[in-house]
């Protein structure tokens, strides 16, 4: 059988698409499991089905005045129909955000990413990475999880470059850990509801 977990993000100018591609790639990785890429700014059925169908979704948004992207507020608020049917309810939730600022309030997004999860019901996945770079006197800017991250991945995009330079190399793996990591917790979780079924 196959699990799918499917990345629902929106791009304002291509960097933050680039950290949903590598997240994509991560989840991809694991055996068994479909990755799907939705670009939220484009909220017609087929998007909707999709992340019904999906076992996880993981959300990105690039940050923007210290929080998510208006666009995709816009999916959030439109996401109230499946809310009030708890569609997404015991879905796998994660997310990742990107912003030109080291630290950016980067945060603030990841946290209010976890909220909209939450209130869709869903089980949240943090990204499961000590902190790198200068967590210890000899980190580096390519550790894994340089921005020293927990509740989900960032990226950071320094704003005179575009998308083919940035966000990082380091910024990219750790985008796919997270994809990776989602995907590992799918496959138990469907894993566990096929053994739960026939118990
Ligand atoms: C309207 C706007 C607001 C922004 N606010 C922030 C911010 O609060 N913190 C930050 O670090 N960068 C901020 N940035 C920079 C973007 O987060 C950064 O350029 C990011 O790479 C854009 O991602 P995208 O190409 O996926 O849209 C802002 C950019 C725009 C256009």
């Amino acid at each position: 059988m196959t699990t799918t977990v499917a990345i629902a993000y929106a791009s304002g100018y291509g960097h933050t698409a680039r950290q949903a591609r590598a997240v994509a790639t991560g989840a991809a990785s694991v055996e068994g499991v479909h990755a799907d890429l939705h670009d939220i700014q484009v909220l017609d059925d087929a998007l909707w089905q999709a992340l019904a169908e999906a076992d996880a979704i993981i959300f990105g948004t690039p940050t923007y005045m210290g929080s998510q992207s208006a666009a995709f507020q816009t999916f959030a608020e439109a996401s109230v129909k499946v809310w009030s049917q708890m569609g997404w309810r015991d879905k796998i939730g994660a997310a990742f955000t990107n912003s030109a600022g080291v630290n950016g309030d980067k945060l603030n997004t990841l946290t209010s990413l976890a909220v909209f999860a939450a209130q869709h019901g869903m089980h949240w996945v943090s990204l499961g990475l000590p902190p790198g770079w200068l967590y210890t006197s000899d980190g580096t800017p390519q550790d894994l999880n340089r921005l020293g991250g927990f509740l989900g991945a960032m990226a950071q995009s320094p704003s005179d470059l575009g998308p083919d330079a940035a966000p990082s190399d380091s910024d990219l793996r750790t985008a796919e850990h997270l994809g990776r990591r989602v995907a590992q917790t799918a496959v138990r979780f469907a894993l566990g509801r096929r053994l739960q079924a026939v118990a």
